[in-house]
């Protein structure tokens, strides 16, 4: 017969397992685990069932600053592992749409969608704008259809499609995206594979930061920076955009592109952000219109 163990016995086998854990790791993974488990944001992300203690900055950020309403289409640029998707998906509600894009293969919280794609490709940007393309057709053939409910004869059809194609003229030259916001970090150096926009080997160029400084400030300016031109093409003029960068000599620059973007450009280190980590945040209002990339980077 089958002996199954107490539950208690199970839980002392956990604690040893998870102690010999810690001490088998390098003495700064173990700091990590041991700050992790300790972090009262961890426990409450735990309690909430949050994917992670990330979304407590972004609840923060959002607390001080609105930047969610129902019904906003948004980008969440290093979506894995969920939780900025899952407090958007909770501030815009069903009506609103989120498309959470990560190198990193990872499901997706409920009511996002997602690409595992890398920013830093071209190709990404351009399945954006499709999405955020496709959405806006569907949106418009879903009106369409409740003005005018399919008839009997073929001709709706027809004259439904003829429609489309002057609609997506005009999209093309706006996406409906409310807000981009970037939680990207990325630490090694990526010197191959551009062309590609999906990795079979995330794991080469992705991770946590290096625990170099200066390498790890210059590596998040170049995701700001593709997060930013992704903002120009497919943010609504006066949409948001938000991102994490590790500071440094360079973000001075940043901020200074970004200020030809947006009307308003503000930087905030929310309480949930580790006062030793060099992490911030810009969040930045009120897109501008008819922006020029060039002249932005130059
Ligand atoms: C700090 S995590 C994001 C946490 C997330 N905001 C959350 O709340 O769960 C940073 C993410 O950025 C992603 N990332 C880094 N470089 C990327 C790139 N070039 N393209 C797409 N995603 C990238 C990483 O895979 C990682 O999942």
């Amino acid at each position: 017969m089958i002996q199954h163990p107490s539950v208690s016995l199970l839980r002392r086998q956990f604690a040893r397992f998870v102690s010999l854990k810690v001490k088998g790791k390098s003495s700064s993974s173990r700091k990590w685990l041991e700050r992790q488990s300790s972090d009262p944001f961890t426990k409450e992300a735990h309690a909430k069932a949050l994917k992670s203690r990330a979304a407590f900055k972004l609840l923060q950020i959002h607390e001080k600053f609105n930047i969610f309403r129902p019904g906003q289409n948004v980008v969440d640029l290093g979506f894995a592992p969920g939780a900025w998707s899952q407090v958007a998906a909770d501030k815009v509600t069903s009506r609103g749409n989120i498309l959470g894009i990560d190198i990193l293969a990872c499901e997706p919280p409920k009511g996002v969608s997602s690409m595992q794609a890398n920013i830093l490709s071209k190709t990404t940007h351009e399945m954006i704008k499709t999405h955020f393309y496709q959405l806006n057709m569907d949106k418009d053939l879903r009106k369409l259809q409740e003005i005018e409910p399919i008839a009997d004869g073929p001709s709706y059809f027809q004259a439904e499609v003829d429609d489309n194609l002057e609609i997506s003229n005009k999209q093309k030259q706006q996406f409906p995206v409310d807000v981009v916001m970037s939680d990207m970090c990325e630490p090694f150096f990526q010197s191959s594979g551009f062309g590609s926009a999906i990795t079979n080997k995330p794991f080469h160029r992705m991770a946590n930061t290096t625990g170099m400084a200066f390498k790890d400030h210059l590596l998040s300016i170049d995701l700001c920076d593709a997060a930013l031109i992704l903002a120009i093409d497919i943010l609504k003029v006066n949409g948001t955009f938000l991102c994490k960068f590790f500071q440094g000599k360079e973000d001075k620059l940043l901020e200074a592109r970004l200020k030809k973007c947006f009307k308003v450009v503000q930087r905030y280190k929310p309480p949930a952000s580790r006062k030793e980590s060099k992490e911030n945040y810009f969040i930045c209002f009120q897109k501008l219109p008819n922006l020029d990339k060039i002249q932005v980077f130059s």
